[in-house]
């Protein structure tokens, strides 16, 4: 059935800004090596977000390290500045937020059809979540943030859980195909309840590259609890 969170199956995505940059590329090949599915990019501009960190020329860098999916999480002002460049980079996913796009149609569109990649709407934690409803048979990724965008490290705020049910049922109430995809504060814990509640892709930065047993042992716990926590859905 559309909108099953078992069907879409548990997908890790850890996220570089918490990597050791001066070893970027091996700490990606650790995590893909590890079995991670994809690789989550934070882009920030320092006006959506109150921090800067990394564009388009990190994507170019890692595109011949890794056959992982590149996923680029735009937390900037004006994303359709940027759509392009990152594309040409090597990105396979853009992920846009939808407190900064009044009418997220046209650029869904093209995202999908112009630029023939995978498209993300993320939301804060302060939007309602009903507010994506419109938009989730257009959209590859719901993107649900778990923290309040701009630095990793923080913790996961509990009241994420409620929303990720509820948007879980928009999902399966709209019969849309999308991905539940949660970000901020993803660790043993709480990707359990994260994963209880209807997520199926879960970012985790902190907890992944400061593991004390190392990033590899990190993506294969995570998916383990997170895989035990999914339980069938009708
Ligand atoms: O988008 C963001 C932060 O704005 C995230 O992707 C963080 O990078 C996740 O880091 P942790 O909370 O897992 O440390
Ligand atoms: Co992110």
């Amino acid at each position: 059935m559309s909108g099953d969170q078992t069907k879409l199956g548990v997908k890790i995505a850890p996220s570089i800004l918490s990597a050791d940059f001066a070893r970027l590329g091996d700490q990606v090949r650790e995590v893909e090596a590890a079995g991670a599915d994809r690789i989550h990019v934070d882009v920030m501009d320092g006006h959506f977000v109150p921090n800067l960190s990394m564009g388009a020329v990190v994507v170019r860098s890692l595109r011949p390290v890794t056959r992982l999916p590149l996923e680029v999480h735009l937390m900037v002002e004006e994303p359709g500045r940027f759509l392009d460049g990152f594309v040409a980079a090597g990105a396979d996913t853009l992920i846009v937020h939808l407190e900064v796009l009044p009418d997220p149609r046209s650029m869904l569109e093209h995202i999908r059809r112009g630029l023939g990649k995978r498209c993300g709407l993320a939301i804060n934690p302060d939007m309602p979540v009903e507010r994506l409803r419109p938009y989730l048979r257009d959209i590859d990724v719901a993107l649900c943030m778990t923290v309040f965008p701009g630095f990793g490290g923080q913790s996961y705020i509990p009241e994420s859980t409620r929303r990720i049910a509820e948007l879980r049922r928009w999902i399966a109430a709209e019969e849309a195909e999308c991905e539940l995809e949660v970000d901020g504060g993803i660790d043993a814990q709480t990707i359990v309840e994260a994963a209880r509640a209807g997520a199926n892709v879960f970012v985790a930065g902190t907890a992944i590259f400061s593991d004390p047993q190392g990033p590899a042992a990190a993506v294969q716990r995570l998916a383990e609890y997170a895989r035990q926590a999914m339980t069938p859905r009708k």
